[in-house]
């Protein structure tokens, strides 16, 4: 089980938390140029010349030419990796920059540029400089937004803080090794290797919440920051077993018996382990309604004790939720559906599927199969009311010329390079390696492609 490593201390030979990694195929530090991700890069330099000196690593700094003097720290970083003979990149987030949650969309543009970076430079592990503190923060954030809890409760899963890894875009790992390190520590090494670093004027502005809270963190004797790491610690446990505990329910009692409907067992409602059950309602209803967040906990509780109670029909997470003798149904609400959408590149739809389209006659378009168009087609006799596998069946993505429905991609009629493939929508954009378990439960219900193995030594996806 992957754990926080809190030792505040660490000296740069002896850093043993790269140990673990993985660096066959390689590395890319994301470098802003900031103490913690400068020495991230320099220790994983000495790191690799002792033990792997082949591995190609890359150093992406990220300009999000936001401030005047980002291209000058861009420009630094570069030199410092050309004195250390370091390849590095500078990609810059051009285009127009959104007014309100500036923080939000620098964090995702940056992402994307690294994921852009390691695509083009075929490379998949992306390591970032992120501290204890950074996660001491993170905590205290999260917590704060959790109004009315104490420390103490049963604490949302957000305050797991940072993953020591985490997938982005189902593709990428993104590994955080200087999560067990403190800032300072990284700082005092900088300073005996003589190395300069950028300091970000934003990491002191007050306007913005995290330089807030890095203000209240560093006002006590360091109270306050070892109870944030040990609630992460503490949570990141419970939020791993409870996702083993669900991917067994969902294994056990979930089937897909056709595409875009999922049956529950009746005995699901039933099961003795309710706290797993809700969550793996709660990654059901999100997956169903290709939802990239986990519907609220209390609403799905209620929604859970219904469940208990008898049959019903509701809706929660654009995931219609029917539950009667034969099972409890979950299939996406028609409401909301994408409206039709030319037929070329490569399309994430509805959030529930990934298409990949071949044709540029620009002739073809992906709209929902509908329901006219649903009655018309057979449904297998598998058990199942052919009402709701045809109503779910009408929420799937379908191929048309005009007003002619050329049908769901695999079918005959559809050009073979029309290809489909299901998301895990909870966890397609961000997959934190605390939740493997049951991400991987619901990759083999949908039949989507599994998640790349973690690169750390000896694991393999969905542990
Ligand atoms: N502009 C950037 N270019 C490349 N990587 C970045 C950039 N900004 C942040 N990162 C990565 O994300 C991590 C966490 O980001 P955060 O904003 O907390 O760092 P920072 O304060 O900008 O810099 P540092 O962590 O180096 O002190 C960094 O350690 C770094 O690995």
């Amino acid at each position: 089980m992957l754990t926080l490593d809190t030792r505040p201390d660490l000296t740069g030979p002896d850093l043993s938390d790269f140990s673990r990694i993985d660096f066959t195929n390689g590395a890319i530090a994301a470098v802003s140029g900031g103490s913690d991700s400068t020495a991230l890069l320099l220790l994983l330099k000495n790191h690799l010349d002792r033990t792997a000196p082949a591995t190609r690593l890359l150093a992406v700094t990220i300009d999000h030419d936001l401030r005047p003097g980002s291209a000058a720290e861009a420009r630094a970083v570069a030199s410092l990796c050309a004195e250390r003979g370091i390849a590095h990149r500078t990609l810059r987030w051009s285009g127009p920059k959104p007014s309100s949650g500036l923080p939000a969309a620098a964090r995702q543009a940056r992402y994307r540029l690294l994921a852009q970076a390691a695509l083009e430079d075929g490379i998949d592990l992306i390591l970032t400089g992120h501290t204890a503190d950074d996660q001491a923060e993170t905590v205290l954030m999260r917590h704060a937004r959790d109004e009315g809890r104490g420390l103490a409760e049963m604490a949302g899963r957000g305050l797991a803080g940072m993953a020591p890894a985490t997938l982005y875009d189902w593709r990428h790992w993104i590994v955080r090794p200087l999560l067990g390190a403190r800032r300072a520590a990284l700082r005092a090494f900088l300073q005996r290797e003589n190395v300069g670093w950028a300091e970000d004027p934003t990491n002191a502005d007050v306007h913005f919440e995290r330089p807030r809270v890095r203000a209240v963190l560093g006002e006590d004797d360091g109270q306050r920051f070892a109870e944030a790491i040990s609630l992460a610690r503490r949570v990141a446990t419970e939020r791993e077993e409870l996702g083993h505990r669900a991917a067994i329910l969902i294994r056990d009692f979930a089937a897909m018996p056709t595409t875009g409907l999922i049956r529950l067992d009746p005995a699901f409602a039933a099961s003795d382990d309710a706290p797993a059950a809700v969550y793996a309602m709660r990654i059901l209803l999100a997956a169903v309604g290709g939802v990239p967040f986990l519907p609220d906990e209390a609403r799905s509780q209620a929604l859970f004790s219904r469940l208990r109670a008898g049959p019903l029909c509701a809706t929660l997470s654009r995931t219609i939720v029917d539950a009667r003798r034969a099972g409890i149904f979950l299939r996406r609400e028609a409401r909301g559906l994408p409206l039709a959408v030319p037929a070329s590149g490569d399309v994430l739809w509805d959030g529930r599927r990934r298409i990949t389209l071949g044709d540029s006659s620009g002739a073809l378009l992906i709209a929902p199969l509908g329901q006219a168009a649903a009655a018309k087609r057979d449904i297998a006799e598998n058990g199942t009311p052919s009402s709701l596998a045809r109503a779910a069946r009408a929420a799937e993505p379908a191929l048309w010329r005009g007003s002619e429905c050329l049908g769901l991609a695999g079918e005959s009629g559809v050009p073979a390079t029309v290809a489909t493939s299901p998301v895990v929508a909870p966890f397609a954009g961000f997959l934190p390696s605390f939740d493997l378990a049951p991400a991987a439960a619901v990759c083999g219900l949908i039949g989507a492609p599994p998640a790349p193995a973690l690169p750390f030594r000896g694991h393999s996806a969905g542990r």
